[in-house]
């Protein structure tokens, strides 16, 4: 059978629950995923004076054909999003400026040196989103930065996230979509703390200065991301989940949730809907934690389908920023992206054909038996076939084809890079 035969026969049985996987595949296809260009690269990034990766975070692996120079970072996220439906955007750091070999210190940086960068996106139709990198650099080797005892240290990152946010504004100009500026910072304590407040207020006082300086809302959102621990942080973070909670909705700033960024048994996806019901946006970085903040691939397991479900059924497509935020150097870099961003949208796709009216009347009258035997019958639904025509239908390799396309990419591309 076709992939159009088998699709015709999967929609039947969609259908006999009123559910339009027509309008299922409208819905998905709207809807961006910011993707993390540091996937490409190991967040290294193309500093003159580049430093070791810092700020408690880690990538393990050594596969080759790492990209080294923007235009080898650009050509493999081409070669990701060629394979991945959808349009989409790209999720900069302040570390990929070129600067063209001049030394730039990151609170000298200025929107000329993303320059390249805006002009691909132009090129491609991409969005660009940004980050400041308050890690990997001098002044935050002892793992603070706007918490900072010495003002100093505050003043240089103030200025750095000040910028980038001007960054930021200029993307969102010069590409006709706001981008989203996202904050997050390392800074923490390996053991007990004897004040934990003063930090805190420190941060507090950072954020007000940064986000002081006005700046066209309609080119640029600002988000805090918060985090539970990091490596060298393990006993207290500054940026805690309800510092920036408490942060965002006193100053009309967006919550990055992390999911990797949480206890172990706590599910971003249980948060998304609380959360939306205070503020009318949130951001989120989809992340696979195994055991730790670990980053590992986005792969379509229960949390990534209970986050797609949250933000589905919630109606909630256009007030949750999507972002990727994983980073695996064990696999093919190129596939790293396809399989987590494929696994994003594939989870969103999901979603929209669950009988999800339905199950809400279940749930309101109480009967939990059909809400629980329904939802375990989806779950054997037909998807793939719907998943492999909608790829099919967006110009995109079926199924694992996508793999042969990488493989060609690795020897002709990749394999030819210096170790
Ligand atoms: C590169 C980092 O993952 C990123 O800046 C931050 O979002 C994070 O999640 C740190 O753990
Ligand atoms: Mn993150």
């Amino acid at each position: 059978m076709s992939i159009r035969d088998n699709f015709k026969s999967a929609k039947k049985q969609y259908e006999k629950w009123g559910i339009s996987v027509e309008d299922a595949f409208e819905k998905v296809k709207k809807v961006p995923v910011s993707i993390h260009c540091w996937q490409g690269d190991d967040i290294g990034g193309f500093e003159v004076n580049q430093q070791e990766l810092s700020g408690g975070i880690d990538v393990t692996g050594n596969y080759p054909g790492k990209a080294t120079t923007p235009e080898e970072l650009r050509s493999d996220l081409e070669k990701a999003l060629s394979l991945i439906p959808g349009k989409h955007r790209i999720n900069l750091h302040a570390i990929y400026a070129e600067t063209e070999g001049e030394v730039v210190d990151r609170d000298a940086l200025e929107p000329k040196h993303f320059q390249n960068w805006v002009d691909w996106a132009k090129e491609h139709e991409l969005g660009l989103d940004f980050n400041p990198t308050l890690f990997s650099h001098p002044m935050a080797e002892d793992g603070l930065t706007l918490a900072h005892p010495d003002k100093e240290v505050r003043d240089f990152w103030i200025r750095h996230c000040i910028q980038s946010r001007k960054i930021a504004a200029y993307f969102g100009k010069e590409l006709g979509t706001q981008a989203l500026t996202n904050i997050w910072i390392p800074d923490g304590y390996k053991d007990i703390p004897s004040d934990r407040l003063t930090p805190r207020q420190r941060l507090k006082d950072s954020l007000d200065e940064i986000f002081s300086v006005e700046i066209n809302e309609s080119h640029n959102v600002d988000a805090v991301e918060s985090k539970l621990f990091g490596i060298g942080s393990e006993a207290y973070v500054v940026g805690s989940h309800e510092f920036y909670m408490g942060y965002a909705l006193k100053n009309n700033k967006l919550c990055l949730l992390d999911t990797g960024h949480y206890h172990p048994t706590e599910m971003v996806s249980n948060k998304i809907s609380a959360m939306l019901l205070y503020s009318d946006k949130l951001a989120l970085h989809v992340s696979r934690p195994v055991r730790w903040d670990s980053d590992h691939v986005v792969i379509f397991d229960d949390e990534l389908r209970e986050i797609g479900l949250e933000i589905v059924r919630n109606n909630a497509l256009d007030k949750v920023m999507i972002g990727l935020d994983f980073f695996d150097a064990s696999i093919n870099r190129v596939a790293a992206w396809t399989i987590g961003t494929r696994n994003m949208i594939k989870a969103l796709l999901y979603a929209s054909l669950l009988p999800n009216e339905k199950l809400k009347e279940l749930q309101e009258k109480g009967n939990f038996t059909d809400r629980l035997a329904l939802m375990e019958e989806f779950k054997t639904y037909p998807f793939g076939a719907i998943w492999d025509y909608y790829c099919e239908m967006q110009g995109v390799p079926v199924q694992e084809n996508w793999l042969d396309e990488v493989k060609t990419y690795e020897q002709s591309v990749l394999a030819k890079r210096e170790a």
